[in-house]
């Protein structure tokens, strides 16, 4: 089956399609991991985006949904090098894909799409499964909605609250579109969990009588999140605020400070951060917006930098108890470098 992506600056390249026929657009995006393939096309995070791996075989060990970061996945696409057929008991990337209804192309030279990503910044794509129209590719791309323009949070967020009870304290979750994982981490360390829709006010949060507020990870622009940023803005002080990616951008608005959208993001399994205190890890991420540390408030301390480019990858508010982090200490797929770090001290913190 044929199939073409094409961008908005006119690019368009030919290749081999797997899942089923019909198109997609959304902002092409490259992660950098090597493994971890389907943790990454189903995590929420990805809603709106078509989602390049630059490693250049996927699908090696076919799909576990044990592996999986929601029930389905959300990438708009998927764009490989190689697809890997496998031999084995489990269903392979391509054959799920088609299962599912779901959209994918393979044979492209994902480098030179990297590299081009990497020049021009993110871009604008368009999938055509079935077809080889280069032209048509191209003008679907230039017609797509830009990211922050989409409600993706609603997309994916829980449409109403639930619990995952445990013994220990109660943390309020909101969620943007959380991954399995953070709510594994947080459940092994005993939280009782009350997961609460993005859209949820001040007031139904704090009728749960939480110990502390989490905001997730999550899809698009962070402005986008209005409901959570309230909840933060008028919460922190009252209890310990504690976000992961998104999270972080909330908190950082919540707090007054400025988000501006990166020329093409943090995405993979091998981003450095080095903590204030010298101390080098190695974590997963997957964010296209930062936080803007001019703007970030007196009372923050950076904690942790991108050893790349400098980014915040995360800040502390001593005074109002808010810890936040860009990068995902839950890790999956990932080192797990940081999740013992993390949430130990998130969660021996609340009091
Ligand atoms: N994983 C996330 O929470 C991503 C946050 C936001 N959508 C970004 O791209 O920066």
């Amino acid at each position: 089956m044929k199939a073409v992506l094409g961008l908005e600056d006119g690019t368009s390249v030919v290749g081999d399609g797997f899942g089923v026929e019909g198109t997609c657009s959304g902002e092409l995006v490259f992660t950098t991991q090597m493994t971890g393939y389907m943790e990454a096309l189903t995590d929420p995070s990805y809603a709106g985006q078509v989602l390049m791996f630059t490693y250049p075989l996927i699908g090696n060990y076919g799909v576990d949904p044990q592996n999986f970061e929601s029930p389905k996945v959300h990438a708009q696409g998927c764009v490989a090098r190689e697809i890997a057929p496998v031999p084995v008991a489990r269903p392979s990337v391509a054959e799920y894909f088609e299962e599912n209804g779901l959209l994918g192309i393979s044979g492209v030279d994902t480098r030179s799409l990297t590299i081009k990503t990497r020049t021009l910044g993110t871009l604008r794509a368009s999938l055509i499964v079935g077809s080889d129209d280069g032209d048509e590719a191209v003008m679907r791309a230039r017609s797509a909605r830009p990211i922050s323009d989409i409600d993706l949070i609603g997309s994916v967020s829980s449409p109403e609250p639930y619990r995952i009870a445990g013994s220990g304290k109660r943390i309020a979750v909101i969620d943007l579109g959380v991954k399995r994982h953070i709510l594994e981490s947080l459940g092994r360390r005993g939280a009782d969990i009350h997961v609460f829709p993005h859209t949820a006010a001040p007031d139904e949060v704090m009728a749960a009588k939480p110990d502390a507020l989490f905001i997730t990870n999550g899809p698009g622009d962070p402005r986008r999140a209005t409901d959570a940023i309230r909840c933060v803005r008028d919460l922190a002080g009252e209890m310990p605020v504690i976000g992961i990616c998104m999270g972080i951008q909330v908190a950082a608005l919540a707090l007054g400070a400025g988000i501006y959208k990166m020329k093409f993001g943090h995405r993979g399994a091998n981003q450095p951060v080095r903590h204030r205190d010298g101390s080098i890890y190695i974590t997963t991420q997957n964010h296209g917006f930062a936080v803007d540390e001019e703007t970030l408030h007196e009372g923050c301390t950076v904690s942790y930098r991108n050893v790349n480019d400098g980014t915040i990858e995360g800040f502390e508010n001593r005074d109002l108890a808010i810890t936040c982090v860009q990068f995902h200490p839950e890790a999956h797929s990932g080192p797990r470098d940081t999740e013992m770090r993390f949430f130990d001290r998130v969660y021996r913190e609340i009091p």
